[in-house]
């Protein structure tokens, strides 16, 4: 490192300067451009300033999510994802200061959350307890079997197709959450044991590329609920969570079709849901012959650098068919084969996709200059909801229910959730940032009518025929 008289200083106009080839409607430079151009590309963390251009993306193993905070102060994302490790070689990438005149995300509510982060890894929360997870895996073992048998001894019977589905649905669910957990590296300490945990969990079990569910995730977490950033809210032409997502009406490729669906969409969302899970499924199969060219980048996120994880994935998903296929059909014969699929397909889709939207749906939505002033946490506090309620909440809900606890700390096991609630809850009472946690149904309520305050504005421009750009 330079001596300190050496040292460059960077004002935010230059940081922000190296987004350069970002658009108001494409906020985030393609990792393509990223990686071509020799243009230097910043991100700030801790007023240090890394350059990220060139073969960062590909030697990174969190790949491109990290150009989400690109030209901006992406501490928190920073201290969220990473250990001590990754801190040191934060050396390589380093270019100078942030100029002392210069603002930062930092704020008294960083200081105290940080501290209670330091507290935590003091004391040794972020280990997990194998009991716990241990235990889970043998629930939804149990869960499945019981599927299974049901459809076996049932002999074809409709009911016990229909018990089949719902315990089916059930354990996509329940393994989605154990498969969650450990994608973030909340089982193991090595990160590669947890890769290949999350393979057999998320591939062979459930069916869904963890590749494909890492990339949206972790661009999820990186830039929840934020506008043209947050996967988890890029709906259209389906559903508008938003009056700004409204404005993308002029950029879908069937205007009429998606005005029908967003004008009706407090009736569709709940159908909608029933199909979110054969969407995953088939993005999940795309994405292992067109990997990150879903989101219009045609390099890779560095995760896949490896062929072996490709190979795994692939052998994971035709696992998972086979086995799904051939089992439906030995027990029940070919003709109910595919209404038995169909019908377990719909019941794991509402099952997942109704705690997803539990978790942030209704919630703020946050412009890209509004984030760029909000720092992690204040992110995490106001567009996440905590569902509150009994220990059946938590079990239905993979302890996502928690979801406010989750973004701010997502590598601390899902047990240890409930236990810090109560302290992050004061801490936001103390630093007045409006903490929500509400009930199941109630929460639900919420998302239904955000979805109809929205559709009402849809049918308001179109009734009075208001261009929207
Ligand atoms: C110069 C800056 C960065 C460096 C040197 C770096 C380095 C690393 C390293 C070494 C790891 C492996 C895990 C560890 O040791 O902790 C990692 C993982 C990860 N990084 Fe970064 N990182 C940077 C910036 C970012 C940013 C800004 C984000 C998000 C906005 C990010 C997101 C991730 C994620 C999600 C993973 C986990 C991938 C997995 O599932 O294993 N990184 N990074």
């Amino acid at each position: 490192m330079p001596p300190a008289s050496a040292v460059r200083t960077f004002t935010w106009e230059e940081i922000r300067a190296s987004t350069k080839g970002a658009s108001a409607k494409q906020p985030r430079v393609s990792t393509k451009e990223v990686v071509r151009s020799s243009a230097p590309r910043y991100i700030v963390i801790h007023r240090k300033v890394y350059d990220v251009s060139g073969d960062f993306v590909a030697w990174h193993p969190g790949g491109e999510v990290a150009l989400t905070q690109l030209g901006e102060d992406a501490s928190g994302a920073f201290d969220a994802f990473h250990t001590e490790a990754a801190t040191e070689i934060l050396a390589n990438y380093y270019v100078g200061d942030l100029d002392p005149s210069e603002p930062t995300k930092h704020n008294a509510f960083v200081d105290d959350l940080s501290a209670l982060r330091a507290r935590l890894e003091n004391e040794g929360q972020f280990c997990s307890s194998k009991a716990f997870f241990f235990r889970k895996f043998v629930e939804v073992c149990l869960i499945s079997a019981l599927a299974w048998t049901l459809l076996y001894r049932g002999q074809g019977s409709v009911l016990s197709m229909l018990a089949f589905g719902v315990l089916t649905g059930l354990f996509w669910q329940q393994t989605g959450w154990l498969s969650h957990d450990v994608l973030h590296h909340q089982l193991w300490t090595s990160r590669r044991l947890n890769h290949l945990t999350g393979t057999f969990l998320g591939n062979v079990l459930q069916g869904l590329s963890i590749g494909w569910w890492g990339h949206k995730h972790s661009n999820h977490h990186s830039t929840p609920n934020v506008h043209l950033s947050d996967p988890d809210i890029d709906t259209m032409p389906f559903l508008a969570w938003s009056e700004m997502a409204l404005e993308l009406f002029n950029d879908v490729r069937e205007p009429t079709a998606a005005a029908f669906m967003v004008s009706h969409q407090p009736i569709l969302y709940f159908p909608l849901l029933g199909l979110a899970r054969m969407s995953w499924a088939y993005q999940s199969i795309i994405w292992q012959f067109a990997k990150g060219r879903i989101d219009g980048d045609t390099s890779a996120a560095g995760i896949f650098r490896f062929p072996t994880a490709t190979v795994l994935e692939l052998a994971g998903l035709i696992l998972h068919w086979t086995w799904n296929i051939v089992g439906v059909w030995y027990c029940v014969g070919w003709v109910r084969t595919l209404p038995v699929l169909f019908f377990s397909q719909i019941i794991g889709g509402i099952l997942l996709a109704v705690v997803f939207s539990l978790n942030h749906n209704g919630m703020k939505i946050l412009t890209r200059e509004e984030s760029q002033i909000t720092n992690h946490y204040e992110l995490a506090v106001v567009t996440g909801r905590n569902v509150h309620g009994s220990a059946l909440s938590t079990w239905f809900t993979g302890g996502l229910n928690y979801q406010i606890e989750h973004h701010m700390f997502p590598t601390l096991p899902r047990h240890r959730l409930s236990g810090i609630a109560e302290e992050v809850h004061s801490l936001c009472k103390k630093h007045h940032v409006p903490y929500h946690s509400t009930g199941l149904f109630s929460g639900l309520a919420e998302v239904v009518n955000r979805l109809a305050r929205i559709s009402q504005e849809a049918r308001r421009r179109m009734a009075t025929n208001i261009k929207t750009e």
